[in-house]
């Protein structure tokens, strides 16, 4: 696998729980940028949500199992959640850089609401020369790199899919459906493992 020239694109998130906007971004991204593959990441400590009750990785791990299994461009790693401690992107691009090789290209995928917080992450200098950044469109949040240095992010339109992981999660506790928010294996997760209740 090392030192091939693929394509790779990574979208890291939490995914409590995965939704049809992570997926369709991904999707879309995938298109317009000839990826190869696209690593769905969920994270291990999410510490900029360290005030939010987050469900157990593994728990969010098998749902983005479950939600990318039909797709063979989808794929996803353990590398966030296998690392103990706060969960940084620097950390997840450089072990998925050995991982893949010194030649895979690296894009990484964010929603505007991640880009908007983008400088407040770590070591974002080593961060920015490690991958290629593209932000996509979400409802409800402006699109904008004006923040960011030049050349290190491509902004893309993406079918627009007003779902937050939030508003499922109120959903579910609320007794409300959540079918064709996320993909139905998802929906049976949630039940079978009573999770948001
Ligand atoms: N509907 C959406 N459209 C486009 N991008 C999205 C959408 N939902 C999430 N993303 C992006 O996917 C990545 C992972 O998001 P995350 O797992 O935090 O989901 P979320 O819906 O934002 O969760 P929460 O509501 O719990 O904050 C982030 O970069 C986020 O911006
Ligand atoms: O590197 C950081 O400091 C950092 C801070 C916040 C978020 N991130 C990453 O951004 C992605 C989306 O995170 P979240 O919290 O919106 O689910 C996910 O891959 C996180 O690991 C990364």
């Amino acid at each position: 696998m090392a030192d091939d020239t693929r394509r790779i694109g990574i979208m890291g998130g939490t995914f409590d729980p995965i939704h049809h906007g992570h997926l369709v971004a991904a999707s879309e991204v995938a298109n317009r940028f000839a990826l190869d593959e696209v690593v769905f990441v969920p994270t291990g400590e999410p510490w900029q949500k360290a005030e939010v009750a987050v469900s157990p990785a593994e728990d969010r791990y098998l749902m983005t199992v479950i939600a990318t299994a039909s797709n063979p461009q989808f794929h996803v790693s353990r590398v966030d959640i296998d690392r103990d401690g706060p969960t940084y992107t620097v950390d997840t691009l450089r072990d998925l850089r050995a991982e893949y090789g010194p030649k895979a290209q690296l894009f990484f995928i964010t929603g505007a609401d991640a880009l908007q917080k983008m400088l407040s992450w770590k070591d974002t200098d080593l961060m920015f020369e490690m991958a290629h950044f593209i932000g996509v469109t979400r409802p409800g949040f402006a699109l904008s790199d004006d923040h960011l240095p030049a050349d290190t992010v491509s902004l893309v339109q993406v079918p627009a899919m007003a779902i937050s992981s939030t508003d499922c999660r109120a959903r579910v506790a609320m007794g409300k459906p959540v079918w064709y928010l996320v993909p139905d294996g998802v929906v049976q997760y949630i039940a079978k493992r009573r999770l948001y209740k």
